[in-house]
């Protein structure tokens, strides 16, 4: 068998449909890291049937399929299907298998064989001991080798059980054991089940026996009793024909009494009859005089009521007229009430009116006020337009002024450099007019002062001659001083003149400055009128709020006015309807008296009629008693008649009494037998549930009397009564235990049976297994030293069972010596070493079984160019037997492959199958060969090493 090829769809990378086209021999599955060749060998695991995620390097089961890229949308199914030629390895008659899985993202999984729907055990039992499957030696991985060298003991039996072809035997062991463990749970329910029935088997059989004889004994009491009974039948049947004559003598004789009865009630009845109608007439004429007295007494009743009915009315007229008096005052007083709120309620009203005139004069001057306020705000508004036009315009003066003064100061400069103006000339002229002044004073003081003394001590002449003197110093001194003047003036500047001419600057200046000093004034003012102003307005608004505050007052005065003026209306409208009402009641408390009026005439009418009526009464009265007196002696004489006749009556009534009471007590007899006869069928049938005609007319079970009967009776009871309580459905349960005992007791005995074949069987495959085991385990010891010495170019490799005396539970442990070394656990190995171990085990294991094909993803990763070398030879020897899908990145075990298959990923994430290689069919197949060059290399490097190379063949045990 070899696998052919693999199709895959949605699985992990494969995202198209994809199929890989398997030779025989070697292929070699190559492509860059993470291009999907372990999905390859994942594909393959979960075809076989492989559950656990882990191993699938997945998390869950819906992540082996497509799960999408930047590009692609994930895929809902994932489905691979192995081809594998059939040789004959697979119990399966067809020359070719195909073994399919479907996974849906549903959770939903299926698997199919040849096309046909099959559960996975069945895919798993079909892979049995042929060295493929999810614990075999066929997927050899990284991951599996690490599973082999290192894991526990006990977990490498998977890999000698595969090879030793007892997987499925261990299978079958299980299920013996299975159900080996079911059968005796089965037994143990079953006996524990019988224990129970037996017990209720010896007991019911003890209640049958007894139950039968009780049945026998009820029988026999039945019979007895149903003897009796129809005994006891015949007897009161006798008894009631006896009765039946009886009654019919006694019935004639009391006929016979009655028709005599008959003829004497007869005559009896027609006088009876005469004297009843004289009767009915007295009654009738007593009726009469009665219903006479009775209608006089009442006519007198009435009479009385009548008068007594008068005197009332007339009491009742007295009191509606004084009451009539009562109301009449009353409606003057209410009017005189009604009169004086009318009266109010104009004074109300004029009072209002007054109100309403204040009212608009206050409004009236709250309105003047109001435009008075209206004014002054106008004039506020005058007042301001006008500053600030004042404003602009002192602007505009100032504006001009610093113009005008610009000017000035301009021409000042021009006037005064042209003039040669110097300020210390004209203080040095000041000084010389000021000096000349001061002389000119000291001179006037001196001939003041000299004149006065020649005035007051000199002569004329010296008086004239001072007086010259002193006026010609004056002269001298104002001619000096009219000189330092005119020298002064010569040094002050002439234009200044011109600027205080009217047209001239200063005077511009000036009058502008006059302007601003008017326009300020006239702001001062207006602002001032402006406060004025609004103080004014502030005075007239508290007159406002007063006179509002007066106003609400007002209204309030008003609205209470007018509600006492609504009241007094309404006052006055209830009295007037008061009035009215009492009115009305004076008028129908007249109609009233009226009416009472009318009434007491009526009835004054009403007494002389009833007085005419007691009087014509009292005439048919005295008629009435005379015919009765006349009516009770013709009653008299005909009732002594009546009573001879009745006598005889009464004489003929006893004769018919007895005859009747005796007819009466016969048919009593008669009666009693006849509810005996049916008590003794309604109690036969009540005890025994059978109706007793039924055994009227068969042969008694006893001959005998009643008493003889009785007697028989009593001794059935006491045996009965001997036989104690007694289980009346023993006999069937009895039946039904019993059938239930042999049942049970029959499946017992073939669960034992069935128990002791399984334990046969069991012991049967552990031997088996344990031969096989044995067997198997004993050639790949041997062939794993062999191997591994080829492998390692020599060394020593053992293999050691952790329990011999168990060998189908023991672990199994792996001892190795690299050459040189010291023999150690494989713990202790390198990744290399560890490596070869596992290649050395495997085609150890392979020769004693191959698996028709191997997946070997990247175990010689770790492996020196050498021991490649040595792997692919090993190979292409083991190539004859079995078919190598090898999953590799080493150049020299990619040369050693018949056939290469890349995998790529043209598009990132989507795996695809490019055949690029494939043996026999390019120019490139001859490279087979080379690796067989490295293994003549190798091989005599190891002869070198090794005395002897063994020559491996598919299983050195065979050689
Ligand atoms: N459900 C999935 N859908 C799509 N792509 C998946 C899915 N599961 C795994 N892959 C992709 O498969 C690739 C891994 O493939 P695989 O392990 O087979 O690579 P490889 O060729 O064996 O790489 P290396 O040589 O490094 O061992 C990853 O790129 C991963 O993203």
């Amino acid at each position: 068998m070899f696998l052919k090829s693999i199709d895959l769809f949605g699985f992990k990378s494969f995202a198209e449909k994809s199929h890989i086209q398997f030779t025989d021999g070697i292929s070699a599955l190559i492509g860059p890291n993470g291009c999907g060749k372990s999905n390859v060998v994942d594909a393959v695991k979960w075809v076989l049937g492989e559950q656990a995620t882990k191993s699938l390097r997945a998390e869950r089961m819906e992540d082996i399929i497509f799960n999408g890229t930047d590009t692609r949308k994930p895929l809902n199914v994932a489905e691979v299907t192995l081809t594998l030629e059939n040789d004959g390895v697979l119990p399966l008659d067809f020359p070719e298998i195909t073994i399919r899985r479907r996974l849906f993202r549903s959770g939903e999984s299926e698997y199919f064989v040849n096309g046909a729907p099959v559960k996975l055990r069945d895919v798993r039992e079909l892979f049995y001991d042929t060295g493929i499957g999810k614990t075999a030696y066929s997927i050899m991985e990284q991951g599996k080798i690490d599973q082999i060298l290192s894991t526990r003991p006990e977990d490498r039996r998977a890999l000698f059980e595969e090879a030793a072809g007892i997987t499925r035997y261990k299978m079958r062991g299980r299920e013996a054991d299975r159900k080996l463990e079911r059968t005796e749970a089965n037994m143990h329910e079953v006996d524990s089940v019988l224990t129970e029935v037996r017990r209720s088997y010896d007991t019911l059989k003890r209640q049958a026996e007894k139950t039968t004889s009780y049945r026998a004994l009820r029988e026999e009491q039945f019979n007895l009793e149903v003897d009796l009974q129809v005994a006891r039948l015949l007897q009161y049947r006798e008894q009631e024909e006896q009765f039946q004559e009886r009654s019919g003598t006694a019935r004639q004789e009391r006929d016979n009494l009655k028709q005599a009865i008959d003829g004497l009630n007869e005559k009896l009845e027609s006088e009876l009859s005469r004297v009843n109608s004289m009767e009915s007439r007295l009654v009738e004429v007593q009726k009469r005089l009665y219903g006479l007295e009775l209608e006089k007494s009442s006519r007198t009743e009435r009479i009385a009521l009548i008068r007594n009915q008068q005197a009332q009315l007339e009491d009742q007229i007295e009191a509606e007229r004084g009451r009539l008096k009562g109301l009449s005052r009353k409606a003057e007083e209410q009017e005189q009430a009604a009169a004086t709120a009318e009266r109010s309620e104009e004074e109300t009203r004029l009072q209002i009116s007054e109100v309403d005139k204040t009212v608009a004069t206050v409004q009236d001057r709250i309105a003047r006020s109001q435009e008075r306020q209206k004014e002054a705000r106008e004039q506020i508004r005058q007042a301001e337009q006008t500053i600030t036009a004042n404003e602009r315009s002192v602007t505009e003066c100032q504006k001009e002024l610093r113009a005008v003064t610009d000017e000035l100061v301009g021409a000042l400069d021009t006037k005064l450099k042209e003039s040669g103006y110097s300020s210390a000339e004209r203080a040095r002229h000041e000084e010389t007019l000021k000096a000349a002044l001061d002389q000119m004073e000291i001179t006037l003081r001196g001939r003041r002062e000299a004149l006065q003394d020649h005035l007051r001590l000199g002569g004329v002449e010296e008086r004239r001659a001072a007086a010259e003197q002193a006026f010609s110093a004056l002269e001298e001194a104002l001619g000096a001083l009219s000189e330092a003047v005119e020298r002064y003036q010569g040094a002050i500047p002439r234009f200044l003149d011109d600027f205080l001419a009217p047209e001239g600057t200063m005077t511009r200046k000036r009058s502008l400055d006059d302007n601003v000093e008017k326009l300020q004034e006239a702001n001062r003012g207006l602002r001032e009128k402006i406060r004025d102003l609004n103080e004014e307005i502030q005075a007239l608004q508290q007159t406002i709020d007063t006179e509002r505050e007066n106003l609400e007052q007002m209204k309030l005065n008003r609205v209470q006015l007018e509600n006492r003026a609504g009241a007094l209306l309404e006052a006055a409208r209830r009295h007037r309807r008061e009035m009215e009402e009492t009115r009305r009641h004076q008028k129908e408390l007249e109609t009233r008296i009226e009416g009472d009026q009318r009434r007491a005439r009526e009835l004054e009418g009403q007494t002389v009629a009833l007085q005419k009526e007691h009087d014509d009464l009292a005439r048919q009265e005295q008629e009435l008693r005379q015919e009765l007196k006349r009516l009770e002696q013709d009653i008299a004489g005909n009732n002594k008649s009546l009573q001879a006749e009745e006598e005889k009556l009464r004489r003929s009534m006893q004769a018919l009494a007895q005859a009747q009471s005796k007819l009466e007590g016969l048919q009593v007899k008669l009666a009693e037998k006849r509810t005996e006869v049916r008590g003794l069928y309604d109690s036969f049938s009540e005890r025994h549930g059978r109706d007793l005609r039924e055994f009227e007319g068969r042969q008694p079970s006893f001959e005998g009397d009643q008493k003889q009967l009785r007697d028989e009776m009593t001794r059935v009871r006491g045996e009965l009564k001997e036989l104690g309580s007694v289980n009346l459905m023993a006999v069937e349960e009895f039946a039904e235990v019993s059938d239930r005992y042999e049942f049970l007791s029959g499946q017992l005995a073939d669960l034992r049976t069935a128990r002791d074949d399984l334990v046969r069987v069991t012991a049967e495959i552990r031997r088996e297994s344990q031969q096989l085991f044995v067997e198997t385990y004993n050639r790949v010891r041997k062939n794993f030293h062999t191997i591994f010495r080829r492998l390692f170019g020599g060394g020593r490799a053992e293999l050691r069972l952790i329990d011999p005396d168990n060998v189908l539970d023991s672990g199994i442990d792996i001892l190795v010596q690299p050459p040189g070394k010291k023999l150690e656990s494989i713990t202790l190995l390198s990744g290399g070493e560890r490596s070869l171990t596992a290649v050395a085990l495997l085609f150890a294991t392979f020769m004693v079984r191959p698996a028709p094909f191997t997946l070997l993803d990247e175990i010689d990763a770790a492996l020196d160019e050498h021991n490649v070398g040595r792997f692919v030879n090993m190979l292409h020897e083991f190539s004859e037997q079995s078919q190598f899908i090898v999953i590799t990145h080493n150049k020299k075990t990619v040369a050693g492959a018949n056939t290469l298959l890349g995998v790529t990923m043209q598009e990132s994430g989507v795996s695809q199958i490019v055949a690029l290689r494939i043996d026999g069919q390019d120019g490139k197949q001859g490279q087979k060969g080379k690796p067989g060059q490295d293994e003549t290399d190798d091989r005599a490097q190891a002869g070198d090493q090794n005395d002897q190379e063994p020559q491996l063949a598919l299983d050195d045990t065979k050689e």
